[in-house]
């Protein structure tokens, strides 16, 4: 992790629009360019294939807001030529010397891993001075996503890594289905609304604006993004749930794979141990660990820092004006792939095994030891 950084730039933000096949995606980004709210995004649209079907289908009146990049799927043979895409677009859709679109929507294949697309985000110093990532929306077929989702584990990861998940085709589905879908979604990751649209008519207030924490708007903003709570289940002392009860029967499903999981920390954290936690973390773990967001309470600070993850890489921690809420735990939410609950807690409680030589002890002193009377693990973490 970087050291900690603050200040606020009016940088663009950057949505990614995914989903499988054929789930709704270009009818939705069609009903959304349509919309005044985006009335200056540039679209970026990846297909696979020779054939331009879906820049065809987006109707808008101005070619320059559809940037295609085809021959390859952007969350490989072409990350190269995203990145250098949006590193021209400010210059190549300049009007009278100045950028002119506010907000960029990245549509990629059905196939696509959003990975390394947030990666090409996060990572290139430049790309950062210009963009920001602002989530990720999902689309998912309310008819066919069962089944996809049983067979396809991209689609698990694409649901999994969402800010939003928007159910498409409810109209061919009785309410007993999409209750079925909806639980499924929610237990593969607990903190994304789940929206349904029909026929794409999404409100793009409801999408946008509502993934990453934006320093530049209200620190409120981190309770929506963050959204610890839906990890709570309700269930009091139980901290750690992982949103992940609605299919043991079945051991071949991918979704039994994927788990969230919150981690409660009631004392603050040494930054320094906290940092190579998350580096030991990220670097044994790194491919399985799709996705973390948190607010952190480090010891002799009193504002809270934002971090968020993708995989091995971390965006810079953001420091805050002020807390969101009087909470003031730190609260770390993953998304991860055959990590358990207990593994990730396991890796903390190595830190209370004396395993001096990571220089974790600092963490420890911070945390009370599991199994120690008054100090047990649901109290000082979950
Ligand atoms: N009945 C119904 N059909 C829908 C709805 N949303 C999308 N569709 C249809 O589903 C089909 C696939 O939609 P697309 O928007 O092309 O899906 P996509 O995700 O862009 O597909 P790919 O480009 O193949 O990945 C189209 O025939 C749409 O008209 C909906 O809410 N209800």
């Amino acid at each position: 992790m970087r050291a900690l950084t603050a200040g606020p730039q009016a940088r663009i933000p950057v949505s990614v629009l995914t989903g499988f096949l054929g789930s709704g995606k270009t009818t939705l980004l069609n009903h959304l360019v349509r919309r005044p709210e985006l009335r200056r995004a540039l679209v970026i649209i990846n297909e696979f294939g020779a054939v331009s079907l879906d820049h065809d289908l987006i109707a808008r009146s101005n070619e320059d807001m559809v940037v295609e990049m085809m021959g390859g799927c952007l969350c490989c043979t072409i990350r190269g030529d995203l990145r250098a895409t949006l590193r021209d677009a400010p210059w190549r859709f300049a009007r009278e010397g100045r950028c002119w679109f506010d907000r960029v929507v990245i549509e990629t294949t059905g196939l696509a891993d959003p990975a390394p697309i947030l990666h090409t985000l996060m990572a290139d110093p430049q790309l950062q001075t210009l963009y920001r990532l602002d989530g990720v929306v999902t689309t998912v077929d309310a008819v066919n996503g069962m089944a996809t989702m049983d067979t396809q584990e991209e689609a698990v990861r694409q649901a999994a890594v969402a800010d939003r998940i928007v159910l498409t085709k409810t109209d061919l589905l009785s309410s007993d289905g999409q209750r079925a879908i909806e639980a499924r979604l929610r237990a593969i990751n607990p903190a994304a609304p789940v929206l349904p649209v029909l026929q794409g008519a999404a409100d793009p207030e409801r999408l946008f604006d509502a993934g990453l924490y934006n320093p530049e708007t209200k620190s409120n903003d981190v309770r929506r993004w963050l959204n610890a709570e839906a990890y709570d289940g309700g269930h009091g002392h139980d901290h750690a749930d992982h949103g992940h009860h609605a299919h043991h029967h079945d051991i071949n499903r991918h979704d039994d794979r994927i788990r969230a999981t919150c981690l409660t920390f009631d004392t603050p954290l040494r930054a320094e141990a906290f940092e190579r936690w998350i580096d030991i973390l990220t670097s044994l773990k790194g491919a399985d660990i799709l996705r973390v967001k948190g607010i952190v309470h480090l010891r002799d600070h009193t504002k809270p820092v934002v971090v968020h993850g993708v995989q091995h890489l971390f965006h810079p921690p953001v420091e805050l004006e002020d807390w969101p809420s009087d909470d003031r735990r730190t609260r770390l939410v993953f998304i991860t792939r055959d990590i358990t609950a207990d593994q990730l807690r396991g890796t903390l409680s190595l830190m209370t095994i004396g395993l001096d030589r990571f220089g974790l002890q600092g963490l420890v002193e911070t945390l009370p030891a599991p199994g120690i009377p008054g100090g047990t693990m649901g109290g000082g973490w979950a």
